[in-house]
């Protein structure tokens, strides 16, 4: 049997708690969020907005169906969000190193060693997560022998986007509606989403003037980090508005396309990651369950008479989507496309689509 090594994850308030590695054995830190959701680590890892994040899981037992293979499909990954894992870390109650499930190729930990992330297990995700509630998100560090192996990082300090984005343009599907997709660290299944319905998608790198290509949508992907970091980007959406063309965000680009209108976002005290997060559409009583991994989120009081909310969790009555009056500009902070999670909202893309 493999020798288990003992483990500290270290909270900037000072808190210790002490695990056993399951990973990668390498010293990380990074913003420490919990999600609540009961599977899909598979597609959290990958989801590059948990860029600079260490992922606390509360569902007790990780691991027990494995991690699917980590092939492609074309130019997209078959089962997972990205090419590779995007969060610093993750921290278990239970890791279960036997899985079962028909399409699993290895085991969590195995595909933590060969991408070099750290996984503790044997932590008490639900106390964790209590404080992380009371206190809000911390910086938190893991580390193996001596406390001062590695500095606190704050990685909305940094700019997470540029880390993740793609450098070059990429083109799928030859659909006849051309759709610029802004990429600030996008998730394969809105690819996927987008080309269900039959349409041509050109991926351009976050910081890229994408108003000289001809195009009949605009699309603005999810992405981690502080909104705050992608002025360019905003700069560039502002001056497509003026070109009248539909625009859908989602996640990042809900907070992008708010402050393309003027609006301000700010940080929540420990964010919205789940799978069960309930938002009513504006002016209904119709609520849907969405999957959600955000940490900031727009401030509804900055939005100019131009601009309505288009929807607000029902927890905690914050902004989760907004729509401009009388142009075709929408875009909504939860995820339409899930992977993981509950896809009730997938509508919005032929929504979108249908703009066109
Ligand atoms: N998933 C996302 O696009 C997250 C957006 C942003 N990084 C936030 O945490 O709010």
């Amino acid at each position: 049997m493999q020798k288990q090594k003992n483990v500290s994850l270290i909270l900037d308030d000072g808190s210790k708690f002490s695990g056993i590695s399951f990973g990668y054995e390498r010293p990380t830190a990074g913003e420490v969020v919990f999600n609540t959701a009961m599977s899909g680590y598979p597609e959290s890892l990958t989801d590059p907005s948990y860029s600079g994040q260490i992922m606390v899981l509360t569902y007790p037992l990780i691991g027990n169906y494995g991690v699917p293979a980590r092939s492609f499909s074309g130019k997209l990954s078959t089962f997972l969000e990205s090419e590779k894992i995007h969060a610093d870390g993750i921290i278990v109650s239970d890791y279960s190193e036997n899985y079962s499930h028909w399409n699993a190729t290895e085991s969590l930990g195995e595909w933590l060693k060969q991408e070099k992330i750290t996984g503790i297990t044997g932590i008490d995700t639900r106390e964790l997560t209590k404080l992380l509630r009371e206190k809000g998100s911390m910086k938190g560090k893991i580390v193996f022998s001596d406390e001062n192996e590695i500095d606190f990082i704050d990685p909305n300090k940094i700019n997470q986007v540029a880390r993740v984005s793609t450098t070059e343009i990429i083109t799928y599907g030859n659909g006849k509606k051309r759709i610029v997709l802004v990429d600030c660290g996008v998730k394969h299944n809105i690819i996927r989403c987008l080309l269900k319905r039959d349409v041509t998608v050109i991926r351009v790198p976050w910081d890229y003037d994408f108003n000289a290509i001809e195009y009949d949508g605009l699309f603005i992907s999810n992405g981690p980090g502080d909104p705050d970091t992608c002025g360019i980007t905003v700069k560039h959406i502002r001056e497509a508005m003026k070109k009248e063309k539909p625009i859908f965000g989602i996640c990042m680009g809900n907070q992008l396309l708010a402050k393309a209108g003027g609006a301000n976002t700010y940080k929540l005290k420990y964010g919205h990651r789940s799978h069960n997060q309930p938002v009513r559409l504006v002016g209904t009583e119709k609520c849907f369950i969405t999957s959600q991994n955000h940490g900031f989120a727009v401030d509804n009081n900055t939005l100019s008479d131009e601009w309505t909310p288009l929807f607000v969790n029902m927890n905690d009555g914050t902004n989760e989507g907004i729509q401009h009056k009388n142009k075709p500009f929408f875009s909504v902070q939860f995820h339409p496309e899930a992977a993981s999670g509950p896809t009730d909202t997938e509508f919005l893309f032929d929504r979108f689509i249908e703009m066109i």
